[in-house]
This record gives C-alpha cells, sequence and structure tokens, in this order.
C-alpha cells in the first residue's frame, strides 16, 4: 500500500459516483458475489445471509436478522459481527457500479448495543470516487428503516481485477468457483463493462 492518502473521507477533487447503466433496477435484489460468503452466500450455513437489494441511486439496502449465533456479550450483537455486516452491505455497491473492489478500511462506529433477535435495517451508498479508490457509507438502524443508528461505518475500498482472487485464493475454492461458468461470465463481465 503506498501511504498517500488512507482517509476514508473523500478528498475534495474525488468524482460523483455514477450508478450504472445495467445495475440492477431500484427494488431488485443484487444477489450474492459467492454462494458460500460468509455475509451474503445462500450456501453458507454460518452466514449472515444479507440479501441486498439495489436503491435509487448509488446505493442498496439489506436486513440482517441477529441470530442468537451473533451474541458477543449476553443477548446482545458482537461488534465484529456487526462490522461484517457493514462490510458486506458496502460490498453490495459492487453491483451498483458495476465494478470489483475490496474493503481497504473500514471505520466503524457502535452507537447502540443491538440485541439479539432485532432486525438491523441496514443502508449503503457510494459517496465518491477516485481513480480505483471508492468512498462509502453504511449504517444500521434499529426498529425499522427510520428507526436510531446502531451502528455505522466510514469505508475505502479499492478497485482490483477478477485476478485479485485467481492469483490470492487458495486453489481448492479457486478452482471450484472457475469450473462454474455462471460466476466466470459474471466476473468477467463486471471487468470488461466498465
Ligand atoms: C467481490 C467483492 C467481495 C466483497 C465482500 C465484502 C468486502 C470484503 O470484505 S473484501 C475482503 C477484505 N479485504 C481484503 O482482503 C483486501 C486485502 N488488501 C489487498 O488486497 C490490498 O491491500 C488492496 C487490493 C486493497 C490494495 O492493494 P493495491 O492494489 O496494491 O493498491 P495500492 O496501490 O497499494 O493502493 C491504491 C490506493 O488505495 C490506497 N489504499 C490501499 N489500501 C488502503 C488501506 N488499507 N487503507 C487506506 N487506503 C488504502 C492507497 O493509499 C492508494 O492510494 P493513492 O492512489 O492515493 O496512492
Amino acid at each position: 500500500m503506498s501511504a498517500t492518502n488512507t482517509a476514508v473521507q473523500p478528498p475534495a477533487d474525488a468524482a460523483a459516483p455514477v450508478r450504472h447503466p445495467e445495475a440492477p433496477a431500484p427494488g431488485e435484489p443484487v444477489g450474492s458475489h459467492y454462494a458460500n460468503c460468509f455475509g451474503c452466500g445462500p450456501d453458507q450455513p454460518h452466514g449472515l445471509h444479507l440479501a441486498a437489494r439495489a436503491g435509487e441511486g448509488v446505493d442498496i439496502t439489506a436486513e440482517f436478522t441477529v441470530r442468537p449465533e451473533h451474541q458477543g456479550a449476553p443477548g446482545l450483537a458482537h461488534g465484529g459481527v456487526l462490522a461484517t455486516a457493514l462490510d458486506e452491505a458496502l460490498g453490495a455497491l459492487n453491483w451498483i457500479l458495476r465494478v470489483i473492489s475490496v474493503t481497504g478500511r473500514l471505520e466503524t462506529d457502535y452507537l447502540r448495543p443491538v440485541p439479539v433477535g432485532s432486525v438491523l435495517h441496514l443502508s449503503a451508498r457510494v459517496t465518491a470516487r477516485a481513480g480505483r479508490k471508492i468512498y462509502a457509507t453504511a449504517e444500521g438502524r434499529l426498529d425499522g428503516p427510520d428507526g436510531p443508528v446502531a451502528v455505522r461505518a466510514d469505508a475505502l475500498f479499492i478497485e482490483v481485477k477478477v485476478d485479485h482472487f485467481i492469483e490470492n485464493g487458495r486453489q481448492e475454492e479457486i478452482q471450484a468457483v472457475m469450473h462454474d461458468p455462471d460466476v466466470r461470465r459474471q466476473a468477467r463481465a463486471f471487468e470488461v463493462n466498465p
């Protein structure tokens, strides 16, 4: 990592984000980027099973139900799990930009305890872009989409090529994914249709 600017707030000359013309329509599910993803994978038994929907701008919404296995203190969600939910909501913005990016930095504020059994209403939006850097923010509210904010995060995502995963992921899982034609087509489409 170069050390020029690691802030999660965009510089003054950053560009406004643009919704990709082929992004899912507002209200449509954005889908899971990987069936075994801990955040959004439908086949991941231990996962959070977040299902994000596209918003009208460069944004998404999702709900996360806090289950007993997500506890940190008795009856309360673990902070790391809540950070994961925010991270995944932010990652779903890739589908709105139609860009592949990964979390570089995630700064989380915990404002209220989140009880087990509660539904966290998540929203995330891209605030700016500067080269490969994507600035985004997310929040999770209790008691409905307009309820009090319990957790929030500012993040810096960095655009990467598909090779980032091919070169760094464990070969066992990479090979399994490479043999799935749907996944391959989807990944390459993100790269060649900027
Ligand atoms: C398919 C999508 C899945 C989404 C799932 C949900 C989101 C996730 O959890 S992703 C998984 C967690 N994240 C990761 O594993 C990423 C691990 N990190 C890496 O691979 C690398 O550090 C990576 C790719 C982020 C950056 O490396 P590299 O491509 O060499 O970029 P590099 O040239 O160093 O930096 C580019 C710019 O980003 C900035 N930057 C890079 N990393 C950071 C960081 N951690 N914090 C702040 N700024 C950073 C640099 O300062 C640089 O800025 P500038 O252009 O102003 O000089």
